[in-house]
């Protein structure tokens, strides 16, 4: 039975927890008393379908079940883990934790609060054990990172409990060892908003400009290295004492107005915000939520496929998933091993995937089905792998921009050295293309086919049996030129 997630406060955060416990196979109650708020969680919702999916190299779990309750009771009635996401006010948060705790004390109560200290949450709490800050980063369905905040009243096995189930639905908790006003994250998150208001505000830059300073130059290295590996690289071959030498004493130059914050005035909102009209004013911000995904889904698919920082947290979320998948058993279809959105840097000049994307989907496909039988990367790094030595597409109908793609593979034949395979492309389960394989076992080191471990083929071989009873595909051992029957 799936679990149940209680999400009390559907905005722009709470829609994103719904969607990333919804898209990971659980049961999700929402609570909020705007009228507004299923339609706002359900286009939070469409956003998540299109872009997490692309991150999954295996079959995702079958989509919770969501509903809208009537009472912050109804919601948090038999939930597993409860998130609060209303707004950030500390007297409303206390409100809602009352009530949670009067039907549901026991209860993980993880709160989204971007600025407010667990001991502060906690305080007047019938049960301060199990609340603890849960902070995400926007949008939550596609950011790994919860900052996991406990204070010294919290009861250690509810964080590591609650650590595990943000795992599951594929985040990564950093736990913040001491509790501090707007946590990690917040506290740099703010130091750059305060710079990048006094630069709009003393007339030095307008928030365009800010903006391309940061997406031309350092915001992309901070996606992959964050800022000290960053900056050790920077300091060359003499490292990060060399770097610190170098520009420490930049610290006590005129750079820095880190300590003063200017005067919110309405002026000052106006000004930033008639520029971030002419900015970004002609794309509505469910445009800009899409174009943000389709972007970080990429930045994310190049991290995975390095397996470094953010890529990691999606490999071993991968793993996970994996390792529950049931095994094939005789008189199954086809196995579905990877499921992708066709993103816009797919598109070619005829308004369709271009085809060396069908090959990426093909090899993706390929790639998640070695996994599954245990030629992964840690395999590859002992030396051996499968290569690719023979392939044939077969182009079926146009897949276009944002179509949900799924790759499944039919074990043609298997043996010690050899792997052949029929690769589907789906869209609505019709394939857009097919794909013959001949892959062979190979010693990387010596350039040579050898036989596969037992291991590989303890896997294999039951697949290749299982699918040894499935219809032979038309376009299996077709050439080119040669017509359909
Ligand atoms: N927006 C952001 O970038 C981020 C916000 N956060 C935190 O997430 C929390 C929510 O922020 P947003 O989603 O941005 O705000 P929001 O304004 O989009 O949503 C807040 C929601 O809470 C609902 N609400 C108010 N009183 C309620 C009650 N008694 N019971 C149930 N729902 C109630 C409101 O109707 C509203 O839909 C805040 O604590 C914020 O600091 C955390 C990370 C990022
Ligand atoms: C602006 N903010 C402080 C609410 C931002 C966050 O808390 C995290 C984020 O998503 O940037």
């Amino acid at each position: 039975m799936a679990r149940k997630a209680a999400i009390i406060g559907g905005g722009v955060i709470g829609g994103g927890w719904a969607a990333r416990f919804l898209l990971n196979g659980w049961d999700v109650a929402v609570f909020d008393p705007d009228p507004e708020a299923p339609r706002k969680v359900g286009e939070v919702l469409d956003n998540a379908r299109a872009a997490l999916p692309a991150l999954s190299d295996g079959p995702m779990p079958a989509e919770g079940q969501l509903v809208f309750a009537a009472s912050l009771t109804e919601a948090v009635e038999g939930a597993d883990y409860i998130q609060e996401s209303v707004s950030e006010r500390l007297e409303l948060k206390h409100r809602v934790f009352a009530q949670i705790q009067q039907v549901a004390s026991g209860t993980p109560i993880g709160s989204s609060t971007s600025g407010f200290k667990p001991s502060e949450l906690q305080q007047n709490a019938a049960n301060p054990a199990v609340i603890f800050v849960a902070h995400p980063f926007n949008p939550v369905y596609l950011l790994p990172l919860a900052e996991v905040v406990p204070s010294p009243a919290s009861d250690p096995a509810v964080i590591e409990t609650a650590k595990e189930i943000l795992r599951e639905i594929g985040m990564f908790p950093l736990h913040v060892r001491k509790e501090i006003d707007a946590h990690i994250a917040d506290r740099f998150l703010e130091a750059v908003w305060r710079e990048a208001l006094w630069l709009v505000k003393d007339g030095v830059a307008t928030t365009e400009e800010i903006d391309e300073a940061i997406r031309m130059g350092f915001g992309l290295r901070w996606g992959q290295m964050g800022l000290f590996e960053t900056y050790r690289v920077a300091g060359g071959e003499a490292g990060m004492k060399h770097f610190m030498a170098q520009f420490g004493p930049c610290l006590q130059w005129p750079w820095t107005k880190l300590t003063d914050v200017p005067e919110f005035t309405e002026e000052l909102v106006d000004l930033i915000a008639g520029q971030s009209d002419a900015q970004s004013g002609h794309h509505t911000i469910r445009q800009l939520e899409r174009i943000r995904d389709q972007n970080l889904t990429g930045f994310l698919r190049v991290l995975k496929e390095r397996n470094w920082g953010a890529g990691k947290v999606l490999l071993e979320h991968d793993a996970r998933r994996r390792a529950n998948l049931p095994a094939p058993v005789p008189g199954d279809g086809p196995m579905e091993a990877a499921r992708l959105t066709v993103l816009p840097g797919w598109i070619d000049y005829n308004g369709h995937m271009t085809e060396s994307r069908y090959l990426f989907a093909s090899s993706e496909t390929v790639d998640a089905f070695l996994r599954h039988i245990g030629a992964d990367i840690a395999y590859v790094g002992t030396g051996f792998s499968y290569y690719t030595a023979e392939t044939h597409l077969v182009h079926l109908g146009e897949a276009k921009l944002g179509d949900a793609l799924t790759g499944t593979v039919q074990v043609l034949a298997a043996d010690e050295k050899r792997l052949h395979l029929f690769i589907r492309i789906l869209r609505d389960g019709q394939p857009v293309a097919t794909l013959e394989q001949m892959l062979l076992h190979v010693d990387m080191a010596k350039g040579k086919t050898c036989a596969a471990p037992q291991a590989i083929l303890d896997r294999l071989l039951p697949i290749a049996q299982a699918h040894a009873s499935l219809p032979r595909p038309d376009a299996a051992g077709r050439h080119v030129g040669q017509r359909n029957a």
